[in-house]
């Protein structure tokens, strides 16, 4: 049985008056790749900032490595990488030396930091980058430095609080590709994010936040089947030009209907009969979508809020 990297128990965090962790619960097994889903302020970065220790433990318990901690001691740091939000890499330096730094910190001789910065290089498809200077960067080449440079210790765990915001979607698949190899090699990955494509394609485990609390956990298939009808009718009509008492007719016939911002979503468990009812409700099918629910769907159910960019 794999044992528990990471447990926290009613793990909570108050600033001045506001509670912007509400005594949360989880455990994440070495190998895993866990993650936290929840749109702006849910607490993401709050937890991770506690798991790799810039904020202390005050509320709860926390456990790393099977030690209680309050700060996370130094001894343990090595055993982390952190991918922090932003990209706080030294513009002073160059691709290289901005890595070679790192591993100094980690107690790597300069001969040693420079060998691994060039490996890892190798690894995040940045070995051409290597003397240029951190400005010249995109956004994407400088997320993929920053994985890097999380990875100049050979950490057990990686910590990535949003690792693809902002990039375009072939940035994104790539970063995908090479946290997938990490987990391949035993790694684990904690990550944050508000991308529900991210949750999916990564994550074998997921928590989803919303205002300080954990809504739910699972696999993301095991989420879906058990917060969510399968099927799913999106209605895109705005609000007003919904039939009255649409909601109400669809709940009586057994489905579900939640309000989203362009319109109305379906949920069912027959698709066809409910696509074969829409006429019959006054809606035109050239409006409506049959799809299978998806993590979205989960979000949406569980939050009341829809998808967040
Ligand atoms: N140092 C602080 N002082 C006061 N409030 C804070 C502080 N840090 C975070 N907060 C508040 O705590 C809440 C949770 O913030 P947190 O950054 O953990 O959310 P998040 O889920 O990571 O959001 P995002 O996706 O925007 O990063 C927010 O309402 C935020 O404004």
């Amino acid at each position: 049985m794999s044992l528990p990297v990471v447990r926290a128990e009613n793990l909570g965090k108050t600033y001045g008056n506001f509670q912007a962790l509400k005594g949360i619960s989880f455990t994440i097994k070495t190998g895993q790749c866990f993650g936290f889903l929840g749109h702006n302020g849910a607490g993401k970065t709050t937890t991770m900032r506690m798991i790799y220790g810039m904020s202390t433990v005050e509320e709860g318990r926390l456990w790393l490595f099977e030690q209680p901690i309050r700060l996370t001691p130094p001894a343990i740091k090595g055993r982390l990488g952190v991918v922090p939000q932003e990209d706080n890499l030294d513009d002073d330096l160059s691709v290289i030396e901005n890595l070679a730094v790192y591993g100094g910190v980690y107690g790597l001789t300069c001969t040693q930091a420079l060998a691994r910065g060039k490996e890892l290089l190798g690894f995040m498809g940045l070995e051409d980058k290597e003397h240029s200077s951190i400005e010249s960067l995109s956004g994407g080449l400088k997320r993929r430095l920053v994985i890097a440079r999380a990875l100049m210790s050979r950490p057990e765990l990686v910590i990535l609080d949003e690792p693809t915001t902002g990039l375009d979607p072939q940035a994104r698949h790539l970063v995908w590709q090479k946290l997938r190899s990490l987990k391949a090699e035993g790694v684990t990955l904690i990550l944050t994010t508000h991308y529900m494509e991210e949750a999916v394609q990564l994550c074998d485990q997921l928590v989803i936040m919303h205002e300080g609390i954990i809504l739910a956990e699972g696999s993301p298939r095991e989420l879906i089947e058990r917060c969510v009808l399968p099927f799913v009718i999106e209605v895109h009509l705005p609000l007003a030009q919904v039939p009255a008492g649409l909601e109400a007719r669809v709940g009586a016939w057994g489905g579900e209907a939640i309000k989203v911002v362009d319109g109305l979503f379906l949920y069912a468990a027959d698709g066809e009969a409910l696509w074969s009812r829409l006429e019959e409700w006054g809606l035109s099918k050239q409006v409506c979508l049959l799809r299978p629910a998806n993590l979205e769907d989960v979000f949406l159910k569980l939050t009341g809020m829809g998808k967040e960019e």
